[in-house]
């Protein structure tokens, strides 16, 4: 890269975590990939593209239990049910693990955004809701994974965001106080652990979130990762001090 970086000089945080899907990479194209390849191993109808979105932002077994209740076979309450979504989910992470960047990129600006913060010596973690096998394969795959401190995938602990637990544990990872960390995100789930982590949050306008992002509750909203500069300044004044 080339381009002067646009971070203020005093930057504000050591570090920043990042969610993954629907705010560095656009996934849905190999999950939507693997879902119907699950779906057509069952027998089932496929589902659109244009579905997948709103299944995304709360682990693999949202993704397919919300999928399954798409293609009109929801999966039933007790034991029985229980167990067909552990198959269909272990199924669906094998097919997903497969071909797991087919059609994924990275939005735009969001890798120049990494290398820039990295570069400065701003400590860079991922905490996803995307189990934590495939997590590392995508980041792998993208040439995401060499610029980031801490990666926690969904699985590495039970509780999943909103819980504020698998962030305090990237930031444990990377050594980084929660009074000096900032979370980027795409829902209501993120905005939710942030919050209860005590880290300001930035949420962009065009991920997953199933609600409208401007009533998240974010701190600020972005449009667009040249935007990300001016929401860290402005992020400092709502940041509690260290
Ligand atoms: O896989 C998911 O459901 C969500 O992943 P995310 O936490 O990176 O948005
Ligand atoms: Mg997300």
């Amino acid at each position: 890269m080339t381009t002067a970086s646009p971070l203020p000089e005093a930057f504000p945080f050591d570090g920043i975590v990042f969610d993954l899907d629907g705010t560095l990479i656009d996934s849905v194209p190999d999950l939507a990939l693997a879902l119907n390849a699950m779906l057509d191993e069952e027998g089932l109808p496929r589902v659109r593209h244009e579905q997948v979105p709103a299944f995304v932002g709360q682990g693999a077994r949202v993704l397919v239990t919300k999928a399954m209740a798409a293609v009109g076979r929801p999966i039933a309450e007790g034991a029985a049910g229980a167990a067909e979504l552990d198959r269909l989910h272990d199924r669906f992470v094998v097919l997903y693990e497969e071909k797991p960047v087919v059609g994924t990129r990275t939005y735009d600006g969001a890798e120049a955004a990494l290398r820039d913060l990295h570069a400065r010596g701003v400590r860079l973690g991922v905490c996803t809701n995307k189990p934590h096998g495939p997590t590392l394969g995508v980041m792998e795959a993208l040439g995401l994974a060499p610029l980031f401190t801490a990666v926690v995938g969904g699985g590495l602990i039970p509780e999943k965001k909103p819980d504020p637990a698998p962030l305090l544990l990237t930031l444990e990872k990377m050594g980084v106080a929660p009074g000096r960390a900032a979370l980027v995100g795409d829902t209501p789930y993120d905005v939710g652990a942030a919050r209860a982590a005590g880290v300001p949050v930035v949420m962009v306008d065009f991920g997953y979130s199933p609600v409208p992002p401007a009533e998240a509750g974010a701190d600020v909203l972005i449009s667009s990762y040249a935007e990300l500069p001016a929401a860290f300044a402005r992020l400092a004044a709502v940041a509690k001090p260290a």
